[in-house]
């Protein structure tokens, strides 16, 4: 039996009269890549906002990591939060500071005691990983937008999160820079043993980065599993037409 790293149950979430959540069930299993697929407003951000903490839940239960997120307090659930690395859509580099000092940011901030060479070793480790070691003292506008989703990753990596979060990783990028940060999710989940979960609306990137994809549909995950089960053989309606829209596109 495949151990899991996090599980939601029953899980709703409105604003007002916005039913967004509406008993969400979902398993995230250690050393999986997880895609969740729905169209824009569906609430993918508003679930992601939700395992972190950072949004509260009206209803249902959240464990992460064998913790229930709602019953922490914020010091445990800091704690908590730096195991998950968040992989924003926009990279979220500081554009004042080069490559090393973005990347160095949380780790002098979050670990205490680490000599220069410690730092610099984890750094140039992880712009190896990447592929961009010549990177180190360029600024983020001399970055290209998928060098800069590189280093974004890297940065997340630094704290050796044990789950991945990676929202939109290939919005705004060309093909060929995709197909990249797809082979690079996938290295990172081999080499840094992570757990993920892959917000996006590229079916192409869940193809390529899913051991599972989930379908978020009406505030609830319609489908699950491999991506031919969900996709190759849909009766749903609504499923097949993403699945057609997207490759019209
Ligand atoms: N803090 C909030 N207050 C009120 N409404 C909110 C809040 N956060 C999200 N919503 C609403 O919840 C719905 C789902 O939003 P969410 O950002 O999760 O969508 P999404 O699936 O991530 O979309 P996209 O793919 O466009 O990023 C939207 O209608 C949004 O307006």
């Amino acid at each position: 039996m495949m151990e899991k790293i996090a599980e939601m149950k029953g899980l709703t979430k409105s604003f007002g009269d916005l039913k967004v959540l509406q008993g969400v069930d979902l398993d995230l299993y250690k050393g999986e890549n997880l895609v969740v697929l729905g169209k824009s407003g569906s609430g993918k951000s508003v679930l992601i906002k939700i395992l972190v903490g950072l949004l509260k839940k009206d209803e249902g239960s959240v464990m992460v990591m064998g913790k229930e997120i709602s019953e922490l307090k914020l010091k445990e659930l800091n704690a908590l939060r730096l195991k998950i690395g968040f992989s924003f859509q926009n990279s979220a580099l500081y554009d004042s500071m080069t490559v090393r000092e973005n990347m160095e940011f949380p780790l002098v901030r979050n670990v205490k005691n680490l000599t220069r060479k410690e730092i610099d070793t984890k750094i140039e480790g992880l712009l190896d990983s990447v592929g961009l070691p010549q990177s180190i003292n360029q600024m983020p506008s001399e970055l290209s937008g998928g060098q800069k989703k590189r280093i974004g990753i890297a940065r997340t990596l630094i704290l050796n999160p044990q789950i991945m979060l990676y929202d939109e990783p290939t919005a705004g990028l060309d093909p060929i820079t995709c197909v990249e940060i797809n082979t690079l999710i996938t290295q990172v989940r081999e080499e840094y043993n992570t757990s993920s979960i892959v917000i996006t609306h590229d079916l192409t990137c869940a193809k390529a980065t899913g051991d599972r994809v989930a379908v978020l549909l009406d505030g609830q995950f319609k489908a699950v599993g491999e991506f031919s089960e969900v996709f190759e053989n849909a009766t749903d309606e609504r499923i097949k037409s993403f699945y057609d829209y997207n490759f019209i596109q």
